[in-house]
């Protein structure tokens, strides 16, 4: 790296720089605002319950028809975006997962109601076959037990369309088959909605240990087997690498890296990667509940662990965050204000 300027003997002195607050604030490479924010909601189809999910301390399974109370308070306290993740306990599981684009699955219906209920809310979806399927993985099966990739695709793009006709603002699929993003991008441009549903890519997705709580309030957990051959080795940097600038090509408006905090090496990638796409960064439901324990056991203040891993997300050059912290985050930002 090039010095700016010839170094003398006050250019190491840096504390003026950081002595009074605002002078810190200045210091900031970027700082959170309620747009950065995409608060994750599960929607079930048991319509008049809030289930409490036991392993996501504070967060619920909304039935729809209370859907719109909960949120009210949010969006009035600024929330901009949310993704909706469905949790069906009536519709029944099949191999092909049918239930996920049936016109009384969750999401669909929610879709609808929030769309008339906060006409500026952006409405993001997740996109996958598990919560779905009898056997519980991401995508359809061979007789074998391996995964159909085709057929898988061929589903997504389905189930995608019918998210899309239902009202929501961006699809995102977090499958991880190989070839969904194109094959979503051109059905979207054969339906002639291209231009106004966007496709979000949780592109460098790992096979990760932090999703536990998340299977546990989607019931979806594969009855055998796990997802490593279809989500990243957290290993493998390359492989992030590779699946970034391969979802690009087929036309992601939006990239994700997911987990969030032990990927910020990957996050920083994808940043240098793809300079001129919105990049996001999924802070999931096993490090949620990691800093909400840390806090109760008094290791740090509630707030000062979650805005932390927000400012690692910032620096390392996020747009914006999936977090289960939304509603926080917009208080502090509220209380900040005034
Ligand atoms: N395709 C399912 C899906 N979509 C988002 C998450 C994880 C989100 C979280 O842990 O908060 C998962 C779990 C998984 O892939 O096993
Ligand atoms: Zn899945
Ligand atoms: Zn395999």
């Amino acid at each position: 790296m090039e010095f700016p300027v010839v170094p003398n003997k006050h250019t190491s002195l840096l504390h003026a720089g950081y002595h009074h607050p605002i002078h810190r604030k200045w210091q900031a490479n970027a700082q959170i605002t309620s747009e950065m924010l995409m608060y994750p909601i599960f929607v079930t189809d048991n319509d008049d319950v809030e289930e409490k999910i036991d392993t996501l301390p504070g967060q619920s399974r909304w039935g729809i028809n209370l859907l719109v109370d909960f949120l009210k308070p949010l969006v009035d306290n600024g929330l901009k975006s949310v993704i909706l993740f469905g949790v069906p306990v009536k519709i029944k599981k099949d191999p092909v997962g049918s239930a996920a684009d049936d016109p009384n699955t969750p999401t669909i219906r929610a879709l609808h109601l929030l769309k008339k209920a906060f006409p500026k809310l952006l409405l993001a979806v997740d996109v996958c076959l598990c919560p779905y399927t009898s056997h519980g993985h991401c995508g359809v099966l061979r007789d074998d037990g391996t995964i159909d990739n085709r057929g898988s695709v061929r589903r997504l793009a389905d189930i995608s369309m019918a998210y899309a006709r239902a009202g929501c603002d961006m699809i995102a699929p977090s499958d991880m088959m190989d070839g969904r993003i194109k094959a979503i991008k051109d059905a979207l441009v054969e339906e002639g909605i291209a231009h106004k549903v966007s496709l979000m890519s949780y592109s460098a997705k790992f096979a990760s240990g932090f999703y536990g709580p998340f299977r546990d309030a989607c019931h979806s957990t594969p009855g055998s087997g796990d997802r490593k051959c279809y989500q990243l080795p957290p290993q493998s940097r390359g492989l992030a690498r590779r699946a970034l600038v391969r979802d690009i090509g087929e036309g992601a408006d939006v990239l994700m890296v997911k987990p969030g905090t032990p990927y910020l090496d990957i996050l920083r990638d994808a940043r240098e990667l793809a300079p001129d796409y919105p990049l996001s960064v999924y802070q999931v439901s096993g490090e949620y509940a990691m800093i909400w324990h840390s806090a109760q056991a008094g290791v740090f203040s509630l707030r000062t662990g979650v805005m932390e891993s927000m400012d690692g997300f910032l620096r390392a050059g996020a747009n914006f965050v999936l977090t289960y912290y939304t509603p926080q985050i917009l208080e502090w930002i509220k209380e900040d204000s005034n």
